[in-house]
């Protein structure tokens, strides 16, 4: 990194756009590093308004500034994802899919998270969370220190999605441990390559161990979810003369264990015409998608929405069992929460306030992407079409400029009402902003909040780790490179 910043510094230029060069030797460094590297260039260069950065041969520009991360997130010229977002293989997908279909797809799919409709997943988070907490509950005295309280949330996320997704009660959701493995590998697979420039060419990638390993991966995850599509698609599908519930009930399907794809289905429950579930929806959005379309759209939210989800509420707890004096007035306030729904939720003003902080200081989606669809003008700098433009969630959340000096500790406060009100908008953007940010924001809100009401209420954590000295590294999401294994203890 010393061969980084002596090019950094001889590059003549305006000091406002500075140019970093990225040798083979920030390569070949470990992922772990190198997120460091990138981090502490751009807390260098934190006032400047954009930084330039070359890896290997591809030239992305780093915006750093408030008011400029506005303009690219609100300009119709920059709505198209930069190029790696085609590594998920999820082209028609609301995350990658490009412009032009994903103008009308997320209009209809708007439909699916309107607050009604999530009111309605309420009691499969409730579920779900109980489930983990029942989890939680057997653990034996010997192991408490040995929580990998990760691991439970995820399958608690997992089995949120896949029960909104198609419309079943999280107790009807079964998968075996090898699922979450294979995504957690695939979301690995993925990340390296975007951060091989060699690898972005498809015919040297797939000369790769990695994409054979990607390949079975995606095998494994895809073989549960195209089973269940494929029986809810034809059980919904508009050429199907189903009007009631009762006659849908009859046509119960079974899928039996499948050893080989670590899964376990038990059955696809009934479903009613009504559900509101995301497949429900766009299948009877007549003629809106076309199967691949379907197929890859539950695809994404299962992908977007459960790792990140269950990183946040872990980011969450790991923060309180650090801060354990902020952990008790959480306590205090979700202990007599009483049902939970969206009205108790929105109650807890406190509970708010920490999640927010934990998106701050370790927000699940570090990095946002964007491709130039036109020239476009970005503060006072002409921009070329075909640019792909990042913004660095991560190091924005932690900008001493904006934050202040303690920026780097956790302070739920700075979300008070009059704290936000002194800050630029787009300061802080977990779920990014404009026309294309994260459709499923109150979603996950909700879903986090449910998870941690019922963990808190019952039980205590606490961890030997500090803070400071956590050291990250960015897949597509960010990851602690700690063991955060956490103790946790019955109330
Ligand atoms: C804490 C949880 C979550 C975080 C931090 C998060 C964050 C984000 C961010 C930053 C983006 C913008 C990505 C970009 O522009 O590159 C995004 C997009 C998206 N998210 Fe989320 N997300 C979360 C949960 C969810 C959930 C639960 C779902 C669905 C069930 C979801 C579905 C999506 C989809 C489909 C997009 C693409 C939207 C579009 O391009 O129109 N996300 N999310």
């Amino acid at each position: 990194d010393k061969t980084l910043y002596a090019f950094a510094d001889q590059i003549p230029g305006p000091k406002a756009f500075p140019i970093i060069g990225s040798s083979h030797k920030i390569l070949k460094k470990s992922e772990e590093d190198r997120f460091k590297i990138v981090q502490d260039m751009l807390a260098k260069y934190e006032t400047n308004e954009m930084t330039r950065f070359w890896l290997g041969p591809v030239l992305f520009i780093f915006i750093n500034e408030p008011k400029l991360i506005q303009q690219v997130l609100n300009s119709n010229d920059c709505l198209e994802k930069s190029f790696n977002y085609k590594f998920l293989r999820l082209d028609k997908g609301l995350l990658a899919a490009k412009r032009e279909t994903w103008v009308d797809h997320r209009k209809f799919l708007e439909d699916s998270f309107r607050l009604d409709v999530i009111k309605s997943f309420i009691s499969i988070f409730v579920d779900s969370s109980n489930q983990l907490v029942a989890s939680l509950s057997q653990t034996k005295e010997q192991d408490e220190t040995k929580i990998d309280i990760f691991k439970l949330v995820s399958r608690s996320s997992l089995t949120m999605v896949l029960a909104t997704s198609f419309g079943i009660n999280a107790s009807e959701v079964h998968f075996d441990d090898e699922i979450l493995k294979a995504v957690e590998e695939l979301i690995k697979i993925i990340s390296l390559r975007c951060h091989e420039p060699v690898l972005y060419f498809e015919p040297i990638y797939r000369m790769t161990r990695n994409y054979y390993r990607e390949k079975k991966y995606r095998k494994r995850t895809t073989y549960y979810l195209d089973q269940v599509l494929k029986e809810r698609r034809e059980l919904i599908s508009p050429n199907n003369n189903l009007t009631t519930a009762s006659s849908v009930a009859t046509m119960r399907t079974d899928i039996t264990k499948d050893e080989e794809m670590g899964i376990t289905v038990q059955e696809i429950p009934n479903i009613s015409l009504n559900s509101h579930s995301f497949i429900d929806h766009m299948v009877m959005q007549s003629g809106a998608f076309n199967d691949e379309e379907i197929h890859d759209h539950i695809y994404t939210f299962v992908a977007a929405g459960y790792e990140t989800v269950a990183l946040q509420t872990f980011f969450t707890l790991l923060l309180l069992a650090i801060h354990t004096d902020m952990q008790e007035r959480v306590h205090c306030e979700v202990v007599n929460v009483g049902d939970i729904n969206c009205e108790s939720l929105d109650k807890l003003n406190y509970l708010d306030r920490v999640i927010k902080e934990s998106m701050r200081l370790l927000p699940s989606v570090p990095i946002v992407g964007r491709e130039t669809r036109e020239e476009v003008v970005i503060g006072d700098k002409k921009i070329p079409k075909g640019i792909t433009l990042l913004i660095h969630l991560f190091n924005l959340h932690r900008r001493k400029d904006i934050w202040g000096d303690d920026a780097h500790e956790f302070n739920p406060d700075r979300f008070l009402p009059e704290n936000v009100a002194q800050r630029h908008s787009h300061s802080f953007l977990p779920f990014s902003e404009g026309l294309r940010d994260c459709i499923g924001k109150v979603y996950a809100m909700y879903a986090i909040k449910t998870m941690l009401v019922t963990i808190l209420r019952k039980f205590k954590v606490s961890t030997d780790l500090k803070f400071g000295e956590l050291s990250y590294k960015a897949d597509i999401t960010l990851k602690i490179c700690q063991n955060t294994k956490i103790k946790i203890e019955k109330r």
